[in-house]
């Protein structure tokens, strides 16, 4: 079996792949609690599940390996130092309170592995709990959550992220998806496909940084969004983690605006080949860039600011003379609406080739007119939380461009 992580650019073929099914998660969303939970609308789980299953046999179907991470979850909560740390990181004296913490640990830790990775993934509510009395539980009642659960997940893209042969943790910006990256790490420390990896940035600090803001544009240089989530007190401590370690080369820095729409990098810009990209005008052209680099002086960084426009900053990075960039379709209405509902957010599957969702069916056209070969699925359910194909997706393993 490979060993993980081994990801060298955003359009070489796609080896392996993380991904995470709608579940009991989802089934917590309400039109009350859906904001809170980054939703923007409740979610119709069967078909979203559905859909779900045609994006994994279509990855499947070209020979990638999917791997759900409730699977990786329930591989570790078998070795029981990993179940202690999990449990420990999501029952504690914040979430249910000082009176239930040790009897519900107690209990979670008797609890089979699937059942306790549905409970860590999808929440739990008072009245599943055993015996529960005291003032959290009195207080929250029988529908109040004691864990609180992870819809986010399914967009494993964010909580961490694989820069060649390391793996790095995501610092979430919200508190909604702050218990993803305990079940990631021990995931991460844990199980034996990632005994290999290098952890570059093993103790991230508090800044934000977010993987669907980081793309991996060849086995030296990284780009990476600094938006509605990634801080650039991140992006300067990561740098030099990666510097140290000997990962990359080169980061670069790019600033955003900051909206919903356009939380993350990859919601405005994708890569569909070495040389062709997707994205949408109205944000990319705003885009300005520094390049971080390893400077002289040990451990420092140095910081250029790019004179040049966003996406041929880009082109020149990955060594391509211009970067063809296929816009979102349609006048500025429909631009606005395919860009909202993931038009430009496409998982390359190899150089030329990507899924994306069904519904943008003007931006699909131009990139298929580009050459591109477009394999849609449907995104109707599945982007109510805001994420299209690539969010959907962590990479574990992936060809350098071009192979
Ligand atoms: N890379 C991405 O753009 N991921 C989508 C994340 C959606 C999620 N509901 C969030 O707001 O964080």
């Amino acid at each position: 079996m490979t060993a993980f992580p081994a990801v060298q650019s955003e359009t070489g073929h796609l080896r392996s792949v993380i991904v995470c099914a709608p579940g009991p998660a989802q089934a917590r969303l309400t039109p009350s609690t859906c904001d809170a939970m980054l939703f923007d609308d409740v979610m119709w789980l069967e078909q979203a599940q559905t859909d779900h299953r045609r994006f994994t046999t279509l990855l499947e179907a070209e020979g990638i390996e999917v791997i759900d991470l409730r699977d990786l979850l329930i591989d570790v909560l078998a070795i029981a130092p990993a179940r202690k740390a999990l449990v420990a990181a999501r029952v504690t004296a914040d979430t249910v309170g000082i009176g239930l913490c040790d009897d519900l640990r107690a209990w979670c830790d008797d609890l089979g592995p699937a059942r306790l990775a549905d409970l860590l993934m999808g929440g739990l509510t008072v009245d599943e709990a055993p015996d529960v009395s005291g003032l959290t539980a009195q207080v929250l009642g029988p529908e109040g959550l004691l864990v609180a659960p992870l819809p986010n997940l399914m967009f494993p893209r964010d909580s961490s992220l694989c820069v060649n042969g390391g793996v790095i943790r995501g610092t979430m910006r919200y508190a909604a998806r702050g218990g993803e990256t305990a079940i990631l790490k021990a995931i991460h420390d844990h199980h034996p496909r990632f005994r290999e990896a290098a952890h570059p940035w093993p103790v991230p600090g508090l800044a934000p940084l977010e993987g669907g803001d980081v793309m991996v544009l060849s086995r030296s240089t990284l780009l990476i969004g600094m938006g509605e989530r990634t801080a650039p007190q991140a992006v300067g401590q990561m740098a030099r983690a990666l510097f140290d370690a000997g990962q990359v080369q080169r980061v670069i820095a790019c600033t955003m605006p900051k909206g919903r729409a356009s939380m993350h990098l990859d919601t405005v810009f994708t890569l569909c080949d070495r040389d062709r990209a997707t994205a949408y005008p109205e944000v990319a052209e705003a885009i300005t860039c520094h390049s971080i680099r390893p400077a002289s002086a040990p451990g420092a960084i140095d910081v250029t600011a790019e004179t040049t426009p966003f996406l041929n900053v880009v082109a020149e990075a990955l060594g391509q003379p211009g970067l063809r960039v296929i816009a979102t379709g349609g006048d500025r209405y429909l631009r606005a609406r395919e860009q909202w509902d993931d038009g430009n957010n496409v998982l390359a599957i190899g150089p030329g080739k990507v899924l994306a969702y069904d519904r943008n069916t003007r931006t699909n056209t131009l990139l298929r007119k580009a050459g591109i070969e477009v394999i849609t699925f449907p995104g109707g359910e599945l982007g109510r939380g805001r994420g299209g194909p690539r969010c959907l997706s962590c990479p574990l393993v992936r060809d350098a461009a071009g192979d």
